[in-house]
C-alpha cells in the first residue's frame, strides 16, 4: 500500500531526513515516533506530495509517486489528512465540513455519505452544529470524518491529539483506531507521545535526527530493541556498564549475575546492561545494596531511584506495602530472565 525506499527529504539542499525505508499494508496503522525536529512531519509531507523526494522513492499502491525530479500532485494520491489543529472551517456546520471534499458528487449522494460518516464517528446528532460549539474530541472526530469522506486509500495524521488533554487523547486514540480498523484503511500517524503511539499503531518507527532507528511491532520494539537508543526511547531504564565473563555471567558495579542463556559476545566484552524498573526489586537479603534517593507514588506501586555505592543510580519498582522511605538502605534483586545487553561501541543489541 505505502512503501518508502531510502527516502531523503531536504529543505534548500539541507537534508533533514535520509535513508528512510518502511512499508505499510492495507488496513495497517503505522506511527512515526520521535522527538521534536527529528523529521516526522517532513516524511508525512513527502508522502502527501507537499515536499519532493530529495533522494529515494515513495510508492503508493505499487506506483512510484515521488522520486528525485518527479512528484505526483497531492490531489492525485488518494490520501486523506488530519492535522494537529483540526483545521475545520468555522463558517460551515459539521455536516458541511464533512461534505467539503464531496462537492463533485450529486447532492443526494453527498448527503448519504455525510450521514454514513456522522454515524461512523458517532456524531449523528451534531451535524448542524458549528465547530466552536464542539469539544476538542468532537472536533477531531469531525476532522477525521472529513478526511475519510472521499474514501482515501491512506490517511496521514500529524500529531492529531496534541491539543487535547491526556485522558481524552487516550480514549480518542482508541476510538479512532477502531474506526480505521472498521474501514480497513491504512494510516500513518506522527507523534512524540509514546502512549499515543502504543495505543494506535500496529507498527511503530522510532526516529532520531532524520533517521529511522527501527520499524517494528510495538511488542518487538519493547522486547527486542535493535539498539540502546531505541530501548531508552521506548521505556524508562538505566544503563549500567558490565563485563561479559566466560561462564554465562556478567559482572560490574551491580555484582556478578548469571544469565539465562549464553551470549554471542566475546568473553571479557564490555557491554551496557539496560535495566528497566520492573527488573530491579527490593529484597531484604539482596547482596546488591543501594539507598533510596527519590520515590514517586504511581497508584499501584512506587517508582524509586536507588543509588549504588559507586554513585550509579537505578530505577526500582517497589510494592506499596514495603513503605520505603527516602534515605533508606535496601537490598536489591535483579531479574535478568530477559536481559537487555548492548555492545558499547555500536549500541547494537547483543543476543
Ligand atoms: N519549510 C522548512 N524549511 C526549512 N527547514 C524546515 C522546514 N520544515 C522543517 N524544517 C526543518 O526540518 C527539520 C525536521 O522538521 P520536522 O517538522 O519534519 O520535524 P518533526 O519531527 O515533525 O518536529 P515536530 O514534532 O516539532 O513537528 C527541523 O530541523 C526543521 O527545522
Amino acid at each position: 500500500m505505502l512503501a518508502l525506499n531510502n527516502l531523503a527529504v531536504a529543505y534548500h539542499r539541507r537534508v533533514v531526513v535520509e535513508h528512510m525505508s518502511l512499508a505499510l499494508a492495507k488496513g495497517e496503522i503505522g506511527c512515526l515516533l520521535g522527538a521534536s525536529g527529528c523529521g516526522k512531519t517532513s516524511v508525512l509531507r513527502a508522502i502527501a506530495g507537499f515536499e519532493p523526494a530529495y533522494a529515494g522513492e515513495v510508492h503508493l499502491h505499487g506506483e512510484k509517486v515521488s522520486t528525485a525530479g518527479y512528484t505526483l500532485a497531492p490531489e492525485k494520491r488518494r490520501i486523506g489528512m488530519v492535522f494537529q489543529d483540526f483545521a475545520l472551517f468555522p463558517h460551515l456546520t459539521v455536516a458541511e465540513n464533512i461534505a467539503f471534499g464531496l462537492r463533485t458528487l450529486p447532492k443526494r449522494a453527498q448527503q448519504e455519505r455525510v450521514n454514513e460518516l456522522l454515524e461512523l464517528v458517532e456524531l449523528q446528532a451534531l451535524g448542524g452544529r458549528y465547530s466552536h460549539a464542539l469539544s476538542g474530541g468532537q472536533q477531531q472526530r469531525v476532522a477525521l470524518a472529513r478526511a475519510l469522506a472521499a474514501k482515501p486509500d491512506l490517511l496521514l495524521m500529524d500529531e492529531p491529539f496534541s491539543s487535547l488533554d491526556t485522558e481524552l487523547r487516550e480514549s480518542l486514540a482508541c476510538q479512532i483506531r477502531a474506526i480505521l480498523k472498521r474501514q480497513d484503511i491504512a494510516a500513518l500517524l506522527v507523534t512524540h507521545d509514546k502512549t499515543e503511539a502504543f495505543t494506535m499503531a500496529d507498527k511503530i518507527g522510532v526516529m532520531d535526527k532524520g533517521r529511522l532507528l527501527q520499524w517494528d511491532k510495538p511488542v518487538t520494539l519493547f522486547d527486542r530493541p535493535a539498539s540502546i537508543e531505541v530501548a531508552e526511547f521506548i521505556s524508562k531504564a538505566t544503563r549500567i556498564r558490565v563485563q561479559h565473563s566466560k561462564r554465562q555471567r556478567i559482572s560490574g558495579s551491580i555484582g556478578n549475575w548469571p544469565l539465562p542463556q549464553p551470549l554471542s559476545a566475546a568473553p571479557d566484552a564490555e557491554l551496557h546492561l539496560l535495566l528497566r524498573p520492573h527488573q530491579v526489586k527490593p529484597c531484604d537479603d539482596g547482596a546488591l545494596k543501594g539507598k533510596v534517593i527519590r520515590q514517586v507514588f504511581r497508584g499501584n506501586d512506587y517508582l524509586c531511584e536507588v543509588e549504588l555505592a559507586n554513585g550509579e543510580q537505578l530505577y526500582c519498582q517497589a510494592p506499596l506495602h514495603l513503605n520505603l522511605t527516602v534515605g533508606q538502605e535496601i537490598g536489591l534483586l535483579l531479574d535478568l530472565q530477559q536481559p537487555w545487553l548492548f555492545d558499547i561501541a555500536t549500541g547494537a543489541r547483543v543476543v
